[in-house]
């Protein structure tokens, strides 16, 4: 069941597919031969942008080599029909391999953890070895002049076998799209910080789906090869994944409608004005593309959707499984401690940061770091996240070593985190970003009544939320998690007075309602002061002075460190 604050969107999509499928099945019986076989290009070439829209538009992973996969497909029926081999078998190994190929370059490109670069390298590389290998190979796949593949029927049945699987392909991603997985992937890409902090594992849920294009892709080629009649190196080449950027950019990301109609529609203008105007088309389609991603840069799907959004979020997620409602864990007496640190140490080159903390958090208590900057506080909290790995020492978290559990698995553990910044997901509504963050949390946890009516909110973007809101609904949604420890960096960060008093009342009241231990990184005093059962003061990466607020204010040790007195 899906939520119905876009339903109408939802009802406009089934039409216009419905409508479309229709008037594809209509085709042979009205056009010409050549247009049907244009069509049919069109139709290979929309499942190619499909298939890049599952990792750029759906995961957020520009790749500007697809063509590799594109061409595998082609190379598959062609290679198959030149070397006798059975077309099963050749399409099967071509879809092992360029799936296991695309979970190679994809997990490459996320392991350094820096955005783009890293895999849009490594896939314009892998397209220009696969394409080098075509041209070298001679033996094999006929060198530049490459293969030929028959095309007896390609005007005549081809058509509908095309449909037939772009449909299915089509339906099965449409699926996957509006399940849980792509919920997470929605989370991932959008915005990975956050969604690994609500539980999601934002590398395998982007690999997936990265992996799922490549097939798609494949599949794509392979149909395009009858079609093209013949297969040659250009097929992997850079011209070819350019131009589906192209045609994605332009039908508009995260639509299937879009990419067809971006692929079909500029399919048809190369067939019809490309071969009259040659030169003069190229240069009016990269007008064209300038001109779409400076006025739309959703592209043609974009601009409609935004006709018939009027303020709606822009997706939409399955509610998330009803799961018994987990009380606040009132500490019971003796229990172990929510976080225990034990002689962390960490260094960035020559730079010693932190130098053997020690520091325990027990259950429902409210722990306040403070320290001069520099003193090593947030990174002791991105230790504690998971974030950053610690060089030395052990980490506890509820009595469970946590130093080498990745952070969305942090989250099973109880773990919740607050950003200096507030970190939600800003193209979705209020009310989706805390189905997300149910989804993945280890208990049902009910908000506490002040913020249930961001639980319903799903009539407007959270980007669109002012400061104050935005961090009220970051709250809402790390409560959704049912957290039992939760990491605050500055919370009152950028706030006005009254909002930051008021958000202090709040966590405070959290606190108290839930049972939730807090691990507080904050320099206002006052606001240290109200939250802080305990301070923890930080300098020079080590613990300096720990206590009840009274008792830090007046320890000379942190007035002379931290206050600059003598
Ligand atoms: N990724 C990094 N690479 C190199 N040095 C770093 C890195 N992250 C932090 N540092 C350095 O580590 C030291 C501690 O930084 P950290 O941000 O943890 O301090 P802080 O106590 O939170 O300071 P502030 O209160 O100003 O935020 C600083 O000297 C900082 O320049």
């Amino acid at each position: 069941m899906l939520v119905s604050a876009a339903g109408h969107r939802g009802r406009f999509a089934v039409a216009a597919t419905v409508l479309i499928l229709l008037a594809l099945a209509a085709v042979p019986f009205g056009l010409s031969a050549f247009a049907v076989a244009t069509l049919t290009l069109g139709l290979c070439y929309g499942l190619f942008t499909y298939g890049l829209d599952l990792a750029w538009g759906r995961a957020g992973l520009l790749s500007v080599g697809h063509a590799a996969f594109f061409g595998c497909g082609a190379y598959a029926v062609a290679l198959s029909e030149e070397h006798g081999v059975p077309l099963a078998l050749a399409l099967v190994v071509a879809l092992a391999a360029t799936t296991v190929l695309g979970l190679i370059v994809v997990r490459i490109g996320l392991a350094s953890g820096i955005p783009d670069a890293p895999l849009i390298l490594l896939t314009l590389g892998v397209s220009l070895l696969l394409q080098k290998a075509a041209t070298t190979l001679t033996s094999v796949t006929g060198g530049t002049n490459g293969l030929a593949v028959s095309t007896s029927d390609v005007v005549t049945t081809y058509y509908r076998t095309l449909v037939t699987v772009a449909v299915v392909v089509g339906l099965c991603t449409w699926l996957i799209v509006r399940s849980r997985f792509g919920a997470r992937l929605t989370a991932a890409a959008r915005n990975p910080e956050r969604a690994a902090q609500s539980g999601v594992d934002t590398v395998r849920v982007r690999s997936a789906a990265f992996a799922a294009s490549a097939a798609v892709s494949t599949v794509a080629g392979a149909l395009y090869a009858p079609v093209a009649g013949l297969v040659s190196p250009p097929v992997f080449g850079l011209g070819l994944s350019t131009g589906v950027l192209v045609w994605l950019a332009l039908g508009g990301r995260e639509s299937t409608l879009g990419a067809l109609l971006g692929a079909g529609a500029l399919t048809t203008g190369q067939q019809i004005l490309g071969t009259t105007w040659q030169g003069w088309y190229i240069l009016a389609l990269a007008a064209l593309f300038v001109l779409v991603v400076q006025v739309a840069p959703g592209g043609l799907a974009g601009l409609v959707r935004a006709r018939l959004a009027r303020g709606a979020p822009t997706l939409t997620l399955p509610p998330a499984a009803a799961r018994p409602g987990r009380p606040g864990p009132a500490p019971a007496p003796g229990a172990e401690a929510a976080l225990s640190l034990r002689g962390i140490a960490k260094s960035f080159g020559p730079v010693r940061v932190l130098d053997g903390v020690d520091l325990t958090v027990q259950p429902g208590r409210c722990v306040c770091l403070i320290g001069p900057n520099g003193a090593g506080k947030s990174t002791l909290l991105a230790i504690v996240a998971g974030q950053l790995t610690a060089d030395a020492g052990t980490l506890d978290i509820f009595g469970r070593d946590a130093s080498a559990v990745p952070v969305h698995r942090r989250v099973a553990m109880g773990l919740g985190r607050m950003f200096q910044i507030p970190s939600v997901i800003t193209e979705l509504s209020p009310a989706d970003n805390i189905r997300l963050a149910r989804m993945e949390a280890p208990a049902r946890a009910d908000l506490p009544e002040e913020y249930r009516d961001l639980e319903t909110d799903d009539a407007i973007e959270a980007g669109t939320l002012p400061l104050a809101d935005r961090r009220r609904l970051e709250l809402a949604v790390v409560l959704a998690g049912a957290p039992r420890l939760v990491l605050l960096d500055e919370p009152a960060a950028g706030m006005g007075r009254q909002d930051a008093w008021r958000l202090t009342r709040e966590l405070k009241q959290v606190a108290v309602r839930t049972g939730c231990a807090m691990l507080v990184v904050e320099h206002d005093m006052e606001i240290v002061r109200e939250l802080a059962d305990e301070v923890v003061v930080l300098d020079g990466g080590r613990i300096i002075a720990h206590g009840p607020m009274d008792a830090i204010v007046t320890d000379t040790a942190v007035r002379e460190a931290y206050l600059g007195a003598r």
